[in-house]
């Protein structure tokens, strides 16, 4: 029953949020979700599962024709209205009621509308028909109300009625050609989806392919774009952009124009706080709200934000740990109990500035934890890194024919840690937790060699790691003799 005071008061009802209330409510405390649109957000109905619904068929099929045996059995081709239809399934036809029978479910107040502050622990909801409630916070109120694509001003873009990745990922009709900007994550996986689709994709990259990783990522991905069919420009300018009868043009900084039914942006997200009231309380409309580590903002005894509104890492996973953190802490300030927000402590995101796990789900898929050697280097830790084959390890072998891989660890010398692993190859998603652990535990690496992976698996790339690194130490000792 919705009533006008709550412990906690979430603007926001992505996925983010709902945890953020779960752990409040388990805490004893009230707390009210406010969400305008779907309960569940961006990842559940426009971002992680249906992009991952629209690459996962083209990779089941591909997995089944790198295995000699299986491969004769796979005669067809994708079924795109197959795959469309599944992608449906997954997100309920943009339906949020198991969402919502889940949030009941909790104990948390669901409050459908738009939530903006109105002054300290005020927050003002306006329904869909227009009607206002005020909610007074007794403790918290958190901002959890994600970000949006940017589209740059590139002349012409925003005019061309671009794509953005909602346009993408709930597509019902692929087009014929499609047109990519960006380099990042989103713009990867869209091009290996909807080559997969068979659709006649062109990236155009300003840069390279997913920089902020290792290189070798962004290469073997666009290596395998390539080979899946698609066209990848790199460090390539679109100057222009234009819609016409025929479809989109782009034109190209030294380069032929391109055209194309469609042109996807994915050059990035932007906060979504425009109109969450941030100037009633003295902060800037439209800015990232950055935290502490207990994810309460500067200045402020009661207003949070968590997910990626914060900036701090745009990934569900990451969103979703910052909010059980900042369920946890409301619940011990407002009975008063101790916080424990010392690094690695109980009521911190510790986890954001050191082991920040991401998938990308391309074809090699990418999976990386830490830090890149590039970036140890540059927090100025003393590093050594380890290069490995991952097609070298007898699982992968078993695994599929001709298993192109490349596994990288980045260990801090001083301390004889891992700072960072990157894994490139099919399926390597699955292996990064192990890595993750290794991060977060501090592990020491003379204590990993007692981490025996299983024989054959591609776990046993961690072997062939602790090797090499081994080897580059005795070698490196040598030479200084
Ligand atoms: C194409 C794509 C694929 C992605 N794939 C992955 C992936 O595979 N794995 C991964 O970890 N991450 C992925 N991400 C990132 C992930 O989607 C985001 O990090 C995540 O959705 C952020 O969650 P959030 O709760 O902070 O924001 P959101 O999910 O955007 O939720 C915010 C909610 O707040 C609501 N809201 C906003 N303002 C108000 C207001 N004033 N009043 C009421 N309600 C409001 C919105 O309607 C929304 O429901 C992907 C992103 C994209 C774009
Ligand atoms: N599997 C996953 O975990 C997953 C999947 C998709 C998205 N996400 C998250 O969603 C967020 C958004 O993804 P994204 O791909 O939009 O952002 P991104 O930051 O990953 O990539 C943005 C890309 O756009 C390019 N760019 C920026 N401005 C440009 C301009 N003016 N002209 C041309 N290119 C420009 C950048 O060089 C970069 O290549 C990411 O932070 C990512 O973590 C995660």
């Amino acid at each position: 029953m919705q009533r006008s005071e709550y412990d906690v008061i979430i603007i926001g009802g992505g996925a983010v949020a709902e945890n953020v209330a779960e752990r409040a409510v388990q805490g004893g405390l009230s707390a009210a979700l406010i969400e305008h649109e779907l309960v569940g957000g961006e990842c559940s109905f426009w971002a992680c599962i249906p992009s991952k619904a629209l690459l996962r068929p083209a990779q089941s099929i591909r997995e089944a024709q790198a295995v000699e045996g299986a491969a004769e059995a796979v005669t067809g081709t994708l079924d795109v209205e197959a795959v469309l239809r599944r992608r449906d399934r997954l997100v309920y036809d943009w339906n949020d009621q198991s969402q919502v029978d889940w949030v009941d479910s909790t104990g948390i107040d669901l409050i459908r509308g738009h939530g903006e502050l109105a002054g300290e622990k005020q927050v003002n909801v306006t329904a869909a028909d227009g009607s206002t409630t005020l909610l007074t916070a007794r403790a918290a109120v958190v901002v959890s109300t994600g970000s949006d694509p940017v589209i740059p001003d590139t002349p012409g873009l925003a005019d061309s009625a671009p794509w953005t990745s909602r346009d993408a990922t709930s597509v019902k009709k692929v087009p014929k050609r499609l047109a990519i900007l960006g380099g990042g994550v989103v713009a990867t996986e869209m091009a290996t989806a909807y080559a997969g689709f068979g659709c006649e994709v062109t990236l155009v990259a300003r840069h390279g392919l997913l920089t902020a990783m290792e290189p070798f990522a962004g290469e073997m991905v666009t290596d395998a774009l390539r080979e899946q069919g698609a066209t990848v420009l790199l460090n390539t300018n679109v100057t222009k952009v234009e819609r016409a009868a025929d479809g989109v043009h782009l034109d190209i900084e030294g380069g032929d124009p391109i055209v194309a039914d469609e042109i996807l942006v994915a050059t990035g997200r932007k906060p979504r706080t425009e109109a969450v009231g941030l100037e009633t309380v003295g902060l800037k409309p439209g800015d990232w709200l950055p935290t502490d580590d207990t994810m309460r903002l500067p200045g402020f005894d009661w207003l949070y934000a968590v997910g990626d509104v914060t900036h701090r890492a745009l990934l569900t996973h990451q969103g979703k740990y910052q909010a059980r953190i900042v369920g946890e802490v409301i619940v011990a300030r407002a009975n008063g109990d101790e916080v424990f927000d010392e690094p690695w402590g109980a009521h911190v995101a510790t986890a954001d500035h050191e082991a920040v796990p991401q998938v990308t789900f391309t074809e090699p898929e990418v999976a990386s934890v830490g830090l890149t050697e590039a970036a140890a280097r540059a927090a100025g830790y003393t590093v050594s890194v380890a290069d490995y084959d991952i097609g070298w390890v007898a699982g992968a072998v078993v695994r599929a024919d001709g298993y192109k891989g490349q596994a990288r660890m980045v260990v801090d010398d001083d301390r004889r840690v891992v700072l960072g692993v990157t894994l490139v190859g099919p399926d390597v998603g699955d292996l990064l937790h192990a890595a993750t652990t290794a991060i977060v535990g501090q592990v020491p690496i003379d204590r990993l060699w007692h981490a025996v992976p299983s024989y054959p698996t591609v776990s046993e790339i961690w072997l062939r790691l602790l090797e090499t690194y081994r080897l580059n130490m005795r070698k490196a000792a040598q030479a200084d003799r």
